[in-house]
């Protein structure tokens, strides 16, 4: 499936998988195996600063629900870990199953988690809108976390009171003052960092990805109302609970994924 121009389309439990995608050989999400995985010793910690006065809204945009940020200024940042640029957080948004065996788009070494969290950045630097830069090599960054079902997460939690406002696809609730640093895990100096793409439509290969070693919480009744979210909008006869948003794992091909710690 890298060599060729077209990847076999696999069926999808959320969406079908189109037959072509341009290049095809640096898709996401992957399964990281750990073992293959190499220590890079120039990667340096993540550098975030971000400033919940831009948060602005949320929504259910039919496949997941988005915390969306104003990032018209510099004012909700990511740089340093293989980053050359500085990157402006645009949403967040979560992937999961409608059980708490599967529900991650990453796995490490084959193993599955009930979700998986990702902070969307652009890079500022070197283009003016996020639309330009998803088109662009170095365009994106985004930071996976994934979600194991424990403990209630306490920053989680304003964000789980707003999702039944936006049940339906298409409906967008205000929502300010929410750091989304809260969701990221203690430890964010060790990750695994590799070139891939996004993993909805367009699918487009512009992703630098981090992905998190350390998860964080969540309770089972927190995943549960992730649950009560439809994929459809009011007007339609057929609701569908949004469940199993998450794409299959692709080839790794040539790719090599580096580790920032040993
Ligand atoms: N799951 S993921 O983190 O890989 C991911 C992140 C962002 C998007 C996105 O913004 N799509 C809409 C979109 C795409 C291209 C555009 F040009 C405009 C909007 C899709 C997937
Ligand atoms: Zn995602």
């Amino acid at each position: 499936a890298c060599s060729s121009k077209y990847v076999l389309s696999q069926i999808h439990p959320m969406w079908q998988e189109p037959l072509a995608i341009p290049g095809g050989d640096r898709q996401s999400p992957i399964d990281i195996a750990v073992r293959k995985s190499v220590f890079d010793s120039e990667l340096k910690p993540l550098v975030y600063d971000y400033d919940p006065q831009t948060c602005q809204q949320i929504w259910n945009n039919g496949y997941s629900f988005l915390v969306e940020y104003d990032d018209t200024t510099d004012k909700s940042t990511l740089k340093g870990g293989p980053l050359q640029d500085t990157f402006r957080l645009c949403q967040f948004h979560f992937h999961w199953g409608e059980s708490n065996a599967w529900g991650s788009e990453h796995t490490v070494d084959r193993r599955l988690f009930p979700a998986e969290l990702h902070l969307v950045h652009w890079n500022a630097d070197r283009y003016s809108l996020f639309e330009e830069a998803v088109m662009e090599d170095n365009g994106l960054a985004v930071i996976g976390v994934f979600l194991k079902v424990g403990k209630r997460h306490e920053g989680l939690q304003k964000l789980v009171d707003a999702l039944p406002a936006i049940r339906h696809k298409d409906s967008v609730v205000e929502f300010t003052r929410f750091d989304p640093a809260c969701l990221l895990p203690a430890n964010t100096d060790d990750y695994w960092t590799y070139h891939g793409s996004l993993t909805t439509p367009p699918l487009t290969e512009s992703v630098s990805w981090m992905v998190m070693k350390q998860h964080i919480e969540v309770s089972h009744d927190q995943l549960a109302v992730f649950r009560s979210l439809l994929f459809t909008s009011a007007e339609e006869d057929v609701q569908r609970s949004m469940v199993n948003n998450f794409r299959v794992q692709q080839s790794l091909c040539s790719r090599t994924v580096r580790s920032s710690f040993s």
